[in-house]
């Protein structure tokens, strides 16, 4: 009998792989060193740390540094998030029952309701939330005096926050996607504790198809990891690596589904664009959110897609990448250089 779902093993997993310490996080060098400081100078002075703001595209590694933040502060971790959180009091009871030093970690922070948001201006400021007892002319507010606790946010793009609430922070940390090298030594990392035999070409053909990003990479290494005991020795070879990922679909600079369909409408519904994001994100049948935050990030990053005033563009190189021949009115010209602001009368 099987027990527990395939996605709850997949979390799980995911779990197990996250590294515990600054020490045994890999890559984001600058942030690493900024961090330490922070955490040390709050320890040396026996205080909690100041509010850490983190930024960066999803599965980069921010709740596993909000994790470490607590472990190395020696202080439990409350987990919170944006959409969690729809009315004041849900946040008010949440900051009630933090103790002295906690650190809250508030995933996806821009999405807080605004009446919510307010509350955690004085929260994160004056460590004390006014909770309104009542409706209408009798309402009143209860001033409720909070304990020092670390607050550490995590957005995709510190850009998406009101600035009040970006002014709170007394460090913001941004979070860039991974080299492949940086990748490869996940990688390893990871196999070591999921017992697989990875090679080092092996290692090469999954990061450079995991666009930047741990998790991807992760859970590359685990599909791969099902086609090499299934089909193979359990050895992960490139070649082993390159037809498992054939077979899930993912191409050889790591597009994966999604991102194949922004390409391919942005070329083949829109003539290469310019197109606005909530357009292409209909065409997709995706969130504009999800079109925007995960496919576009790398996209971008791979040089196939502009983001330009007047939207969305296809670059020289991904008509190439997917195989097509861009039209003679295509938004680019000649040899591949953007060329967009400067005649509106052309478009
Ligand atoms: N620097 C790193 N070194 C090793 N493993 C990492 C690193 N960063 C992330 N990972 C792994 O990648 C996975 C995703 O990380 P995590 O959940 O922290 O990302 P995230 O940025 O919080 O994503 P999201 O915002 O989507 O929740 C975890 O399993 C973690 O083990």
């Amino acid at each position: 009998m099987m027990s527990g779902g395939a996605a709850a093993d997949e979390r799980a997993l995911e779990a197990a792989l996250r590294p515990r310490s600054l020490a045994e996080f890999i890559g984001q060098e600058r942030l690493r060193e900024q961090l330490s400081l922070v955490l040390d100078a709050a320890r040396g002075r026996g205080r909690s740390a100041d509010h850490i703001l983190l930024s960066g595209p999803p599965g980069l590694g921010k709740t596993t540094l909000a994790m470490i933040v607590a472990t190395e502060m020696g202080v439990p971790l409350r987990i919170t998030s944006g959409p969690a959180i729809q009315h004041a009091g849900d946040l008010a009871a949440i900051l009630s029952s933090v103790s002295e030093g906690d650190v809250l970690f508030f995933d996806e922070i821009h999405r807080t309701a605004r009446p919510a948001e307010e509350l955690l201006y004085t929260a994160m400021e004056d460590f004390r939330v006014d909770v309104v007892v009542g409706k209408g002319p009798g309402a009143t507010a209860i001033p409720l005096e909070l304990p020092p606790f670390t607050l550490v946010g995590a957005t995709t793009r510190t850009g998406l926050l009101p600035g009040p609430l970006r002014d709170r922070f007394g460090f913001t940390g941004h979070l860039d996607l991974y080299e492949p090298k940086e990748l490869e030594q996940v990688l390893f990392r990871s196999a070591g504790l999921l017992d697989v035999d990875l090679r080092d070409d092996g290692a090469r053909e999954i990061a450079g198809r995991s666009r930047g990003t741990p998790r991807i990479a992760n859970r590359l290494l685990r599909r791969v990891r099902d086609f090499a005991e299934v089909r193979a020795d359990a050895v992960v070879t490139g070649d082993i690596a390159r037809t498992a990922l054939r077979v899930f679909e993912v191409d050889e600079i790591g597009l994966d589904r999604l991102d194949r369909a922004v390409l391919l409408a942005l070329c083949k519904n829109f003539g290469g664009g310019p197109v606005g994001l909530g357009t292409l994100a209909v065409a997709v049948a995706e969130e504009r959110e999800t079109v925007e935050e995960v496919a576009e990030p790398f996209l971008v990053r791979a040089g196939l897609l502009a983001r330009t005033p007047r939207g969305r563009v296809a670059t020289p190189a991904a008509w190439s990448h997917l195989g097509m021949v861009a039209p003679a009115q295509a938004p680019f010209r000649g040899h591949g250089e953007l060329d967009l602001f400067d005649n509106v009368d052309e478009a």
